[in-house]
């Protein structure tokens, strides 16, 4: 319930700001908020502050001008903090503040003086936990001053309806849970019998595998289905072969601010430091059951984000060989079709050019370049050739002439799979879940069960089988290097009858990955970066640490890099991004870095070009192949005390366990970190961490830094101090 005080409802409230007029609160989302906007509900439309899609701004005109005016409108940020705002009517005016019963909804109901305060409390409150900055609220508190000088409009009384349901949606508890460990295999009431006995009359949940090459936007098509579908139950796994989960945190964060609190999204299962289709798959069978809750949890359907470095066809063998023995996830759930993103800037015209692989020096520096520039178009051949649907990505930055070739290549290794070209993976979700749901148990079984010597992606719509000697040539050069890769294997490592006896993926020699293996003939490292080195040359690591960057020193850094596309960068004010393109780069070999960025202001002050924002911001640093970008992403949850923190997660505990176990990573600065993931090939850690570090703060620098944000801080309270004043 709110406190007509304070506007505060109950312990885990959301910030809740009020306007009074559906024209202006829209400027105050697009200019006031700028960068900390992510996403906007209105009612269930959804519009992304910061990158406005037509559509959806279309959406939000269309409401503000129907009858139904006032609207209430959500305001969320990522990464952290989630605060919400309500467009109130100004007809919004029963005499003094009154609490009723609307349509079974408790409702405060305060009358236009009782609103203003309300909402000038609030305004408090959010500066004084430094939600926002005072110079953000300028614009804001003109509108809010302005207010008692304007006549209020009428619009009848059932207009106040969305506005007192908002606020009671906002305290109903989220139907979202975010799990991270999973369980051991065949634990505790998993049992084959038990699941077998509960679901004897239950059809399979179906599984859709998305995959496609690191960056190619996985996580991108997994939000957009997520976002855009309302009514369909979907529990997601999200692989990543670092030892930091970056999508899942994405995702997470999704769901505890509540940007997805409108969609299906059931449930979140982080499976990382390691590869879903070799060194981990029995955790994607245990993340099964952990997600279903051994079967009990409804859900329409599973999308399984593959890490990048995964192979599809893989995850289908496994599939059905744990079928043909009969564990009991794969009496939960069945596959039903792989979905592949191709990144249609790269695709083409780089990693498949087999012809100039030469070109591709940049990758090895000379380190035994052959093996390595073999594989990387092998992978990505045999992701697209596991397709049943095919989504070209990237096609607003690809040229014309990229993503052509990227269309005909994947089409040339894949003539079954459809073909869609998308942008952020915005596909029709009916492509992706197709009439899924309306499939026949018999025909999942009989996928499940397999069938000796053919590939089984078939799905909706399409069906199509190959048999072995269809395949023969392919399977020669494609199917069969990654499984060597672990070591021994005998011939029969390409078969995928269920009903022979081997196992493909986890018999070793030299190299091991079974974390339970006791065997010292094996070289065991089970550090991510060994996980991931088993296949296909590529490894990763993680760049932790509480200090920030100075941003002038990272953007010269940034400029040796050869990445040709950067965007997004926004570094201090009179920086400019000059791409000197250096030959010699440390970076060379990454393939795909992302994770949460620290950048230090340039620019403390309260001036215009003032970049004093970047203390309470994290930064998204995201680079797939040619593309770099960094953009906000949200604020760090440290702007506010554990204790204020907390009640976000009221409903997922976990989540704040993990946030202040893994993200606090020092006392100073709570969770304001560097949390980078780099992957790539032949990787040199130790010359790109001291290249990183040569751009962290140095002593010096922070020393400079805490004087600026204790004046700062000492601002923001003065600025409180004042307005509180002008309150009362
Ligand atoms: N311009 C543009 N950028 C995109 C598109 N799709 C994804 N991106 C960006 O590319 C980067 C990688 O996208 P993700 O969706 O994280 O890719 P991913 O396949 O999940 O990445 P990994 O899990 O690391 O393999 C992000 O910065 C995205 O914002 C697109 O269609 N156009």
């Amino acid at each position: 319930m709110i406190d007509d005080r304070s506007g505060r409802k109950d312990a885990r409230d959301e910030w809740v700001f009020g306007g009074l007029d559906g024209g202006d609160e829209r400027a105050l989302i697009g200019c006031e908020w700028g960068s900390n906007v992510w996403a906007v509900e209105i009612r269930q439309a959804c519009l992304l502050g910061g990158r406005k899609r037509p559509k959806e701004a279309e959406r939000v005109e269309a409401e503000v001008k129907e009858d139904t005016f006032p609207v209430a409108v959500r305001l969320r940020r990522t990464h952290g903090h989630t605060d919400t705002l309500v467009l109130l009517p100004f007809d919004f005016a029963p005499p003094g503040g009154e609490r009723k019963t609307l349509h079974g909804t408790p409702t405060f109901i305060p009358s236009l003086p009782a609103m203003q305060s309300f909402i000038g409390h609030l305004l408090v409150m959010a500066m004084s936990s430094r939600l926002v900055s005072s110079r953000r609220l300028q614009g804001p508190l003109r509108r809010l001053s302005s207010l008692s000088h304007v006549a209020p409009r009428r619009h009848g009384r059932s207009a106040f309806l969305p506005v007192a349901t908002a606020f009671s949606n906002s305290a109903a508890p989220s139907r979202r849970t975010v799990s991270r460990a999973t369980p051991p295999l065949h634990t505790a009431s998993a049992s084959g019998t038990d699941i077998e006995d509960k679901l004897a009359d239950k059809r399979p949940v179906p599984i859709i595998l998305l995959a496609g090459f690191l960056g190619s936007g996985k996580t991108s098509t997994l939000k957009h289905l997520l976002e855009n579908n309302s009514n369909v139950k979907i529990g997601t796994i999200v692989n990543d072969v670092a030892s930091v989960n970056i999508d899942a945190k994405l995702i997470a964060n999704s769901s505890s601010r509540g940007d997805l609190v409108e969609s299906g999204a059931q449930g979140v299962i982080e499976l990382q430091n390691g590869c879903a289709c070799c060194s981990i798959a029995d955790e994607l069978f245990s993340s099964i059951i952990e997600l279903t809750q051994n079967g009990r949890r409804e859900l329409d359907a599973i999308v399984i984000e593959l890490s990048g470095v995964a192979d599809p066809q893989a995850v289908v063998s496994n599939w059905k060989e744990e079928t043909s023995r009969g564990h009991p996830a794969t009496r939960i759930a069945c596959l039903d079709k792989t979905v592949t993103l191709v990144d249609a800037c790269t695709f083409g015209t780089d990693w498949m050019s087999w012809d100039v692989v030469a070109d591709r020096d940049e990758w090895m520096q000379g380190e035994s370049p052959t093996a390595v520039e073999r594989k990387v178009p092998e992978l990505l051949a045999e992701q697209v050739e596991a397709a049943d649907l095919l989504l070209v990505n990237k096609i607003d930055i690809a040229g014309g002439e990229q993503s052509k070739v990227a269309k005909v290549v994947a089409r040339g290794l894949n003539e079954k799979a459809s073909v869609v070209e998308t942008e952020y993976g915005r596909v029709d979700v009916n492509e992706l879940l197709g009439n899924l749901l309306d499939q026949e148990l018999e025909e999942t079984d009989s996928r499940n069960t397999g069938n000796s010597h053919e590939h089984s992606h078939e799905h909706s719509g399409h069906d199509h089988e190959h048999s072995h000697s269809e395949h023969s040539e392919h399977e020669a050069s494609s199917h069969s290097h990654d499984h060597g890769d672990h070591g021994d294997h005998d011939d029969e490592s390409e078969c995928n009858d269920p009903s022979h006896s081997h196992s493909h993926s986890h018999e070793h020699s030299s190299e091991c990955s079974d974390p339970g293996c006791t065997d010292t003939s094996h070289s065991h490292s089970h550090d991510h970066g060994a996980l991931a080195e088993n296949h296909l040359g590529i490894t990763s690591f993680v760049y932790k640490t509480a200090v920030p960057f100075n941003t002038s020193r990272l953007m010269v850094l940034l400029n040796s890099w050869p990445i040709p596309i950067k965007d997004n960068l926004d570094f201090a004010s009179g920086e400019s991004f000059v791409d000197e393109g250096a030959k010699d780069n440390v970076f060379r070999g990454v393939l795909r870095s992302k994770g949460f960025a620290w950048l230090s202001p340039a620019n403390w002050g309260s001036r215009e070009g003032c970049d004093n924002w970047r203390h309470e911001t994290a930064m998204y640093w995201s680079h797939a192949g040619k593309h770099f970008g960094i953009e906000t992403a949200g604020k760090w949850w440290a702007g506010l005390d554990k204790d204020q923190i907390r009640p976000y997660f009221a409903n997922n505990m976990k989540e704040y366990e993990r946030i202040m176990e893994e993200d606090w990573i020092s006392d100073e600065w709570g969770d304001r970190r560097q949390e980078l993931v780099f992957i790539g090939i032949n990787l040199d850690e130790d010359a790109i961490r001291k290249e990183l570090d040569h751009c962290l703060c140095t002593e010096e620098e922070l020393a400079v830094y805490r004087k600026n944000v204790k004046r700062y801080i000492v601002r923001e309270e003065a600025a409180v101090t004042m307005l509180r004043r002008e309150l009362n």
